[in-house]
């Protein structure tokens, strides 16, 4: 998608990402390139005779080809920053944020954390088949907390979650994905965290759970250092966010404050 042109001042390429001293950087992104391979994606149409052609031309393996998801993305985030993410479907930004968690390996440029990052996806591991009340004890003890404290936080992440009253005692393969995303959420937030990154998670949430979840993260801004929030809903992040980068086939067209660069944004692409 050709969309306007960048408001990031250039960076001549051998020149490192520039860090304000005064402030405590806590995410060092430098010129930073994430490459897929994909596996099976030769430009054939994925076809019985395709894979015929392969075998009696033993070609065992299929052709790959790469996606070149990052091109280049360089930003600093400093202690207290919450940084929204925006732009269009497959811009890049869940990619990003699995760079910063350490998740994907950079092809090349870099990716610096002080202090451990925590990823907290629409997908994040819950036990399924167990009872909400079982995976906030068994997501407090995995977050690092001792069994006194997840003792003391339980009844502040049941609160938070606002489930329906009982389905605490339910497995979460009953649970909606609303439901779900809400004690994922929660389960995380009763932890500070050095680097928070939330992807969507708070997408299926009502207004009365979105409210909580604001204060919840200006709350973790404080105590924690960064948190990095992925999300499509625009009020959302200009409402939590102090600051927001857009992202566009993979390299970033504004980074700054959050009003100016969702109405830049949203006169660009017409959302
Ligand atoms: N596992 C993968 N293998 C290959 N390509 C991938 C993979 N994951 C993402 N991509 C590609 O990388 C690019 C960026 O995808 P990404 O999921 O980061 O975008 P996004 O902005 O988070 O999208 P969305 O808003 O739809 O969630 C896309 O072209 C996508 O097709």
């Amino acid at each position: 998608m050709g969309v306007a042109e960048t408001k990031q001042r250039p960076r001549p390429v051998d020149t490192p990402v520039q860090i304000d001293q005064s402030r405590n950087p806590i995410v060092v992104v430098d010129d930073l390139h994430i490459v897929y391979k994909v596996y099976g994606a030769g430009g054939e149409r994925g076809s019985g005779a395709s894979a015929l052609l392969r075998v009696l031309k033993r070609q065992n393996r299929p052709q790959t080809t790469e996606v070149h998801a990052v091109k280049g993305v360089s930003f600093v985030a400093y202690k207290g920053d919450a940084i929204g993410i925006i732009g269009t479907n497959g811009s890049g930004k869940s990619t990003l944020l699995k760079a910063i968690a350490g998740l994907l390996p950079p092809h090349t440029g870099g990716v610096y954390t002080d202090g451990q990052p925590s990823l907290l996806g629409v997908g994040a591991a819950l036990m399924k088949d167990l009872t909400g009340e079982r995976n906030i004890i068994l997501g407090c003890l995995a977050m690092g907390l001792s069994p006194e404290e997840t003792k003391g936080k339980y009844q502040e992440i049941v609160d938070f979650a606002g489930l329906k009253p009982g389905f605490i005692q339910y497995p979460m393969n009953t649970y909606s994905s609303g439901m779900g995303a809400r004690l994922r959420f929660a389960i995380a937030a009763a932890r500070t965290h050095d680097v928070l990154l939330i992807d969507e998670a708070l997408a299926t949430g009502d207004a009365k759970f979105k409210r909580r979840s604001k204060a919840k993260i200006e709350q973790l801004r404080k105590d924690a250092g960064a948190v990095f929030l992925v999300a499509h809903q625009l009020d959302v992040v200009e409402e939590t966010c102090n600051r927001v980068l857009w992202l566009d086939d993979g390299k970033i067209i504004m980074d700054g404050d959050p009003h100016e660069v969702i109405s830049a944004y949203t006169e660009a692409t017409g959302k």
